[in-house]
Order: C-alpha cells, then structure tokens, then sequence
C-alpha cells in the first residue's frame, strides 16, 4: 500500500507544490492522476519514489518509511517502483534487448549496457517482458529505429523485468499520436489485471485516464479535490478539476 498522510512539499523557492496530501492506494489499483498543467501531478507521483523530497508528513510504501532511505536502501527501492518516463531514457544506439537487459543488474555500467555480456537466463527474463509489451520481435533491432510508441513500450518493458510492485509513470503517452497512446495504455491495463502491479500514471488526457483507470484522483493547488472511481468523475467534477479563477482552462477536458 502507498500512504500518504498529511504529506507537503514546499520548493526551496516556497512554491507549494503539494498541499497536505492525504491518500491510501491498495496493491493492484489502477490510478490515474488528472489536474491542469501546475497542480502538481508530477510532484506527487515523484514524490513516492524519492525523485522529490516531501517536506512535511508521512509517505510510506508497503510500510517502509520513504523520507528514511538513504544510498543502497533506497537504490532496492526503486526496483520496486519503477518509473516511466515520457522521454523513454533508453540508451538508443544499443539493441531493444540489451536496454531491457539493463534493468536486471543493479547499477549496471553503461559500457556492459554496450558491451557486456548477459546470461541465458537475463535474455530470457528480458523476452518475456518485451512478449508481455507485444515486441519481443523487436529485440535485437536497434533502438533508435523504433517508433516512439515502441520505444515507451520498451521503456515498459524494462521497468516490468526489475520485477516491481508499484509502476510510477509521469505522462508516459504525452508524446505519442492518439492510437499509439491507446495501445501503450492497454499494455498498462494488461499488466495491471495480469500481474496485480499498482499502476499509477500521471496524465493529461481525461479521456484515456477515464477508459484505462479504475480510480481518478485529480490535484489542483497542490490539493487532493476529487478522489473516487471512473464513474463518480462526472463532467461538473471535471470543469471544477479545470476551472480557474478565469473560468475553464482551454486546456482542459
Ligand atoms: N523544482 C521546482 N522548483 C520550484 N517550483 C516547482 C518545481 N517543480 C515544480 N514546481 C512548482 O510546483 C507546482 C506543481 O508542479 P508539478 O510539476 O507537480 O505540476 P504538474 O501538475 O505535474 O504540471 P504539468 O502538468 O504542467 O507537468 C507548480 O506550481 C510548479 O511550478
């Protein structure tokens, strides 16, 4: 289980950034995190793996205090809770293979990501993870000659064969034209129902959080202001998520 309980952040140059945040997701769960561009999406979703320092408050993961880990600790930790980037971070000029390879040894130096060599067992684990993303017949091409669709579904992969609990993905379709978002959203749904993963992805496009999603959480100012499943996120729940003091964001639904 992610907790939070009375959790802030506050940057250094006094932006709130989350505003006590108070939150239980169950393993398994399917979240989507919905708000308009500052609300604070990422920092909450970044906040769960360490990638962001909260500053005030509880955060913990599967009872482990996350403010608390330090060096090799919290290393382990973020095998658990794997993040997705929008930029895919794969290294481009090695193979799919060799970038999912890259996840199965702990600190592994960029030159055996190049050169190295893996076992028979870390190849298999590595098939298995790009077979459950649809691309296993992709392995041994060369990165950068894959669409960017492709590319985050690699991406996918590798987080999937550090074997974690939790996937943490900061708008991990934003980059992608609408039917590639669609598929990379059904291989999140997939591994979710299949595995019993926690998903939780940080997403501009209501549309696909609400297809994909069992449970909407939407942030605005840094604050939890709806919390509940698909079906009670209704369209006055959705312009009060994008309203401004203007009126609706254009942005918005
Ligand atoms: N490193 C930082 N230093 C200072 N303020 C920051 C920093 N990162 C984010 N913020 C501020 O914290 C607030 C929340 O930002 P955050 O990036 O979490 O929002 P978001 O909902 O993910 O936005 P977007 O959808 O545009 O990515 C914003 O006001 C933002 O300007």
């Amino acid at each position: 289980m992610i907790k939070f309980e009375n959790v802030s952040k506050i940057y250094p140059n006094g932006t709130k950034g989350l505003d006590n945040i108070n939150l239980e997701i169950e393993q398994g769960e399917f979240v989507a995190i919905i708000g308009a561009s500052g609300a604070g999406k990422s920092t909450l979703i970044r906040a769960i793996n360490r990638l962001i320092d909260i500053t005030e408050g509880s955060l913990t993961v599967n009872d482990i205090d996350v403010s608390s880990l330090k060096g090799k600790e919290l290393r382990q930790f973020r095998r658990s809770v794997g993040m997705i980037f929008q930029s895919y971070n794969l290294v481009p000029r090695v193979s799919v293979i060799r970038n999912v390879m890259s996840a199965l040894v702990p600190e592994m130096p960029f030159i055996r990501v190049l050169l190295g060599t893996f076992s028979q067992e870390e190849k298999m684990t590595a098939l298995k993870s790009l077979e459950r993303v649809g691309i296993a017949d992709k392995a041994f091409i060369r990165t950068d000659q894959l669409s960017g669709g492709q590319q985050q579904r690699v991406s996918l992969a590798r987080t999937l064969a550090q074997n974690p609990d939790v996937l943490l993905a900061d708008e991990p379709v934003a980059a992608l034209d609408p039917v590639t978002a669609e598929r990379v959203m059904e291989d999140f749904k997939h591994i979710n129902e299949e595995l019993n993963k926690t998903v939780l992805i940080n997403i501009h496009h209501v549309e696909l959080a609400l297809k994909y999603a069992d449970r909407i959480i939407a942030v605005k100012k840094g604050r939890v202001i709806f919390d509940g499943p698909v079906a009670e996120c209704t369209e006055e729940v959705l312009a009060d998520i994008y309203s401004t003091e203007e009126g609706v964001a254009n942005e918005s639904v």
